[in-house]
């Protein structure tokens, strides 16, 4: 991850006056994912799947109205090439490993089709893709919306920048004569995290999650049917008063451990059975990345009001991608 921040800016922000900050960061989200997920490392490659899933992603809330031309008709073809290629990828890497049982398996995908359950089955490929497919489209949208807003946020409240580019200089000067982050010094990184989930706080990427009633509940003075469906809306939960005395004001200390923080109050990655899975990936990489981007730019907003929309309904993103005004240090 460190490697790749590194090469991912010097190769696509180094030298530039301007740039699109969600353009950019979601491409490198994408680009970390499939190397992650599927073991792909090849550019082309990464580019052809960038480029089909972004079509494949469009459909997931669109109109189901199989006809050529829409969204969802657009949507469909580009799935079913992308499980072309990934079935080629799948035979390719079980053709591999049966040859040599012990080649690392470092990307999700490899791992995925050397386990066996309890009675020595392998996964079926459709579980795979599907299970892969997931990963990829729950990590790269929100892990780049995330470090895009708290870009823009870190630029807006210059009161807690210079705390946090302490935070990141100590853990730079304590890194030397080692060039590459180890697990502790993201361990170290607790203002930078705690500025981010107050960023969520503030603006959750996800706007709410659904779960449906498996038996009738009762709910102080509420009945929930058995099959109704309940909508659990981060906005209203995580600005409510009476959890957080101040909603509007931003204060990234809520999240420092010092015991203001009720839990399951902010919730933006959901909870319960179904909370994120990625979770821990995605602070990993937000960590990294703010880390080496913190190292060689500061960067300034070329739309100063610009305003954080659902249009999608379901991601937050700044209206005009976050276009900004670089400077390399
Ligand atoms: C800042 C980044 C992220 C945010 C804000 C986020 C948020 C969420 C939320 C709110 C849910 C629904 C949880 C629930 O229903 O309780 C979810 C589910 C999910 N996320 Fe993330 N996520 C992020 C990053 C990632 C990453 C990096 C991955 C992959 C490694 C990932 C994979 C998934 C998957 C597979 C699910 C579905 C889990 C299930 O239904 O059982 N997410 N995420």
């Amino acid at each position: 991850m460190d490697n790749m921040s590194h090469f991912h800016l010097e190769n696509h922000w180094k030298g530039k006056r301007e740039v699109i900050v969600y353009d950019l960061v979601k491409l490198f989200t994408f680009s970390l994912s499939i190397r992650a997920f599927m073991g792909i490392v090849d550019s082309d490659k990464i580019l052809y799947f960038y480029e089909k899933f972004k079509i494949f992603t469009r459909g997931l809330l669109a109109m189901d109205i199989n006809f050529p031309g829409t969204t969802f008709y657009k949507a469909m073809k580009a799935g079913i090439e992308l499980r072309k290629e990934m079935k080629s990828i799948i035979e390719q890497r079980r053709e591999k490993l049966q040859e040599n049982p012990n080649i690392p398996k470092v990307d999700v995908l490899t791992q995925l089709l050397d386990e066996q359950d309890g009675d020595g089955n392998y996964m079926s490929e459709v579980e795979i893709v599907d299970k892969v497919f997931g990963f990829i489209i729950g990590s790269y949208d929100t892990t780049a919306i995330t470090i895009t807003l708290t870009m823009k946020y870190l630029q807006e409240k210059p009161e807690f920048f210079n705390e946090i580019m302490e935070e990141q200089n100590e853990i730079s000067r304590q890194m030397k004569p080692r060039k590459v982050l180890c697990w502790d010094d993201i361990q170290k990184m607790r203002k930078t995290w705690s500025f981010v989930n107050e960023v969520l706080r503030n603006k959750p990427v996800v706007q709410g999650i659904f779960r449906e009633a498996i038996e009738d509940i009762t709910y102080e003075d509420f009945v929930i049917p058995k099959g109704w469906k309940i909508y659990l809306s981060f906005g209203a939960t995580q600005k409510n008063s009476e959890y957080f005395p101040n909603p509007n004001k931003f204060d990234p200390s809520i999240f420092e451990g010092n015991g203001q923080l009720v839990p399951y109050t902010s919730v933006p990655f959901g909870g319960g059975h179904r909370i994120c899975p990625g979770k821990e990936f995605a602070r990993l990489l937000i960590l990294v990345f703010l880390h080496n981007l913190l190292k060689k730019f500061r960067w300034k907003a070329k739309v100063p009001s610009e305003k954080i929309l659902y249009p999608f309904f379901l991601l937050a993103i700044p209206t005009d991608r976050y276009p900004v005004t670089l400077y390399n240090l």
